[in-house]
């Protein structure tokens, strides 16, 4: 479930960017695209020969000073063989091996990380030659490649995937609930965590073979199996990590991937900032159940008008989890820390939620019976048959006679139709426009 990292390490104008670019833009699909989401480039979701994985580019770093250089260059790949799984080691064909190749290849070598070493700029058949003198680099095999050219590409990912882990890692039973806390800095993750398993009535138990590496910590709460995901990853997360925001929002996507539900922690205390904003949008392109919850809300000069202005202020920044419950809350008095893993609870379950399809069809026709779809130009819009394919998060297919016809705003009025009929709280409902000979 949780998606392998692939990061594309090496020194300065190497071409780590433009191998970036090749690899996502355009031999391989992004998957997914949220509109009204930005996305940016620090890392990107690909996929190659049906495996998708996440690729991070730790380019970027351009320093005068030669020392600060290769300290920075160090940094990042520490970073790399922290978080990744399988490592793009890119060094220059017509460059020829530098110092900082050395630096960078003993600290790959000692890690012990798969690496796959890209020797770039290997523009034509008449440069291959330089590529053997990089085998003295000691991390194996040299593959040339050509981010200019778009050559060479293929058979470097060929090699990535081979590395990819082979097992599922997290092999939770079904029916326990994967529960992690994205937000920024300083919001209050770590005391919200602790405050939860301080509750009285929380267990931590552990469920067998399922804490590897004990980055998760399982507990019962009322008769429930939960997981926090990740635990260890938001409280040692220190000063390297707060530094390097890439690599805290890898380790926050892939915590939220491998959730049911997420909750959304802002800081009531200092309000919305761009940062939340951007946390909230990955939150709801993972497609995990939301709880959006305020904490330090004991901070707060409060009159009986604050909660609900606050509210309006999220509904308003946070168009696109507009399903999201909202809770206000103190970790540090505990103030409401015990409606949240009740919330959860549900939240999980509308996650989940299956709607039989001849029910289903019914409501479609009734909503297009009192809301006929637009036409375009003389042409309307018709839905043949819609069923719901999976769950977590709940995707729906509407058969139509011609998916161009379908629009935004007629979408969400079926989505508000649907959840107007059910309990669908927490959940975001995919739905996917397929023509009828599809
Ligand atoms: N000839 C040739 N030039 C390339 C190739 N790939 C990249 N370049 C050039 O190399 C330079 C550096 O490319 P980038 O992709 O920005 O390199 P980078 O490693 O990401 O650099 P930083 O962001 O500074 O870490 C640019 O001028 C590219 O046009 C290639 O395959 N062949
Ligand atoms: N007043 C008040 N302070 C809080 C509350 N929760 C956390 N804090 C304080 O906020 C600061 C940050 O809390 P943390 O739990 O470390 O926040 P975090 O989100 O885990 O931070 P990072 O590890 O940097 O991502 C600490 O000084 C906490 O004591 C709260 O409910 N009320």
């Amino acid at each position: 479930m949780a998606n392998p990292v692939v990061a594309i390490v090496g020194r300065p104008n190497v071409g780590k960017s433009t191998l970036f670019n090749r690899i996502v833009g355009e031999r391989l699909a992004i998957v997914e695209d949220v509109p009204g989401v930005t996305r940016d480039r620090l890392y990107s979701k690909a996929e190659w020969l049906g495996k998708s994985f996440y690729l991070i580019d730790t380019g970027g770093i351009a320093f005068d000073d030669h020392d600060a250089l290769i300290d920075s260059i160090r940094h990042q790949a520490e970073l790399a063989i922290d978080e990744a799984d399988v490592i793009i080691f890119v060094v220059d064909g017509t460059v020829g091996i530098t110092e900082e190749d050395q630096s960078v290849a003993r600290m790959l070598f000692r890690s012990k990380k798969p690496i796959v070493l890209a020797v770039n700029k290997i523009d034509n058949t008449k440069r291959l030659h330089d590529i053997y003198e990089f085998y003295s680099l000691g991390v194996g095999e040299p593959y040339p490649v050509s981010g200019a050219h778009a050559t060479g590409i293929g058979d470097l990912l060929d090699e990535v995937i081979k590395h990819f882990p082979e097992h599922e890692e997290d092999a939770y039973d079904e029916d326990v609930i994967r529960v992690s806390l994205i937000g920024r800095p300083n919001v209050g993750k770590s005391s919200l965590v602790n405050a939860l398993l301080g509750e009285e009535r929380v267990i931590v138990s552990d469920i067998a073979g399922t804490t590897r590496d004990a980055i998760d910590t399982p507990f019962m709460f009322e008769g429930q199996e939960y997981v926090l995901i990740d635990t260890a990853g938001m409280r040692k997360r220190g000063k390297v990590y707060e530094s390097t925001e890439k690599y805290s929002v890898m380790r926050a996507l892939r915590a939220m991937e491998r959730s049911d539900v997420v909750l959304v922690v802002l800081n009531g205390e200092e309000g919305i900032i761009e940062q939340d904003k951007k946390v909230a949008g990955y939150a709801h392109e993972a497609g995990r159940g939301v709880i959006i919850v305020v904490n330090k809300w004991d901070a707060v000069e409060k009159d009986e008008r604050t909660m609900n202005r606050f509210v309006a202020e999220i509904r308003q920044e946070f168009k696109y989890l507009s399903y999201a419950p909202i809770l206000f809350v103190s970790a540090k008095t505990k103030q409401r820390v015990h409606t949240i893993l009740p919330k959860v609870a549900q939240v999980a379950e509308q996650h989940a939620f299956r709607i039989a399809t001849p029910v289903l069809n019914d409501l479609i026709q009734e909503a297009t019976t009192v809301t006929p779809p637009p036409s375009d130009k003389g042409r309307r819009l018709r839905i043949n048959y819609a069923t719901q394919v999976s769950v977590k998060p709940p995707t729906l297919v509407l058969f139509v006679n011609d998916k161009e016809l379908m629009h935004f705003s007629y979408q969400r009025y079926l989505e508000n139709k649907i959840r107007e009929a059910f309990p669908l709280e927490g959940t975001p409902i995919r739905i996917l426009v397929r023509n009828k000979s599809e």
